[in-house]
């Protein structure tokens, strides 16, 4: 992604989700983007597949998938791309199953659309087998259960399922163990990686939980008011944090070990009003280090490490040594 840029055209005005987003995701990685609700995180890769309201339009930018640009696609191409080459999974799987049709008839559906030469028989059989893979118990019987007769954590797995069925290369998931117990969130967590291990595929992994990040990203986007505050392989994000909003998260994370009294800090304050985004660093507001030019002046990312960048004040020659919990790198 290139230098992506997204609003609404509202009644109020111009809400500009996203603001000017570069990442890359290579071939078998798993890609984690954090941060607070309305960050931009979900409209970011909405706009990667063009799954975005009418109100919404695409201001600049490139999603470069394959050699193609994906912004530039038309509905047809795209609808050819996504459910088979990427494929992509909701928190809420009851929004996405059809409540009145078996869901292996539905996965069924998915794979005949891209393969309509494979026979009925070897579409369920296939389906059965993503079943098997997505640890769902007596895939047979389950094949033909309607949505509303599988628990919470099920209904994912038919989504996982569902997104699997045409081996995709990239899988956007946008926050898929939100309303799932820790077991279960543990359990689907396993299938990503198994995923990425046996087929090589490409993850994009949107949460606000940076645990979850921690246990199964190799690189993380952290994303605040429609832009990249940092950029970090996982370690590096964990050992050199170099973005205040980034300490902030990370201090607002339960720790991870059990007996250690926790002591979360979750950060003050609200993120920006985007309809009317402040010129400045957005999250100045509400920042222990903010100085006069943060307010004023937007910063640049720029590189602290080996794949690890950040948008901070504090990360310039100029910047102050006092107070600067960045300077003695
Ligand atoms: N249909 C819409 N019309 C106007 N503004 C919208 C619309 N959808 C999203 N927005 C705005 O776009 C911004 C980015 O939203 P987005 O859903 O990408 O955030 P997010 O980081 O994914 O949050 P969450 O974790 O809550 O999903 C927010 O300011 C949000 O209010």
């Amino acid at each position: 992604m290139e230098n992506l840029k997204t609003s609404f055209m509202t009644s109020n005005g111009e809400v500009q989700a996203v603001r000017g987003v570069s990442f890359e995701v290579r071939r078998g990685e798993i890609v984690g983007i954090v941060g607070e609700s309305g960050s931009g995180k979900s409209i970011t890769n909405m706009t990667l597949l063009k799954l975005l309201p009418d109100t919404a339009v695409i201001k600049d930018g490139r999603a470069m998938f394959q050699g193609q640009d994906l912004t530039k696609l038309s509905m047809k191409e795209l609808r050819k791309i996504r459910g088979e080459k990427i494929a992509m999974i909701f928190q809420d799987p009851m929004s996405s199953l059809n409540p009145l049709i078996p869901v292996g008839e539905q996965v069924a559906e998915i794979i005949r659309i891209h393969h309509s030469d494979r026979s009925r028989e070897a579409v369920k059989q296939e389906v059965l087998k993503r079943f098997a893979e997505v640890r769902i118990p007596e895939p047979e019987k389950r094949y033909h259960a309607y949505p509303h007769e599988f628990s919470g954590g099920m209904r994912q797995r038919v989504m996982i399922a569902m997104a699997l069925a045409n081996n995709p290369e990239l899988l956007i998931a946008d926050e898929p163990t939100t309303a799932l117990d820790v077991t279960i969130q543990d359990q689907i967590i396993r299938q990503m990686r198994e995923l990425k291990e046996q087929h090589g595929t490409s993850i994009i992994f949107i949460t606000h939980d940076l645990g979850v990040i921690a246990e199964l990203c190799e690189k993380v986007e952290v994303m605040y008011g429609g832009l990249i505050m940092e950029e970090a392989p996982i370690d590096e994000l964990f050992e050199h944090p170099s973005h205040p909003y980034t300490l902030g998260l990370l201090e607002s994370m339960p720790s991870i070990q059990q007996d250690k009294a926790e002591r979360l800090i979750p950060i003050p304050g609200s993120p920006p009003d985007m309809t009317n985004p402040p010129a400045g660093c957005p999250f100045a507001p509400r920042c222990r280090y903010a100085r006069k030019i943060c307010a004023a002046e937007l910063p640049e990312l720029q590189p602290v490490g080996e794949g690890h960048s950040a948008r901070c004040w504090l990360l310039d020659p100029e910047a102050p040594a006092e107070q600067n919990p960045f300077k003695k790198r």
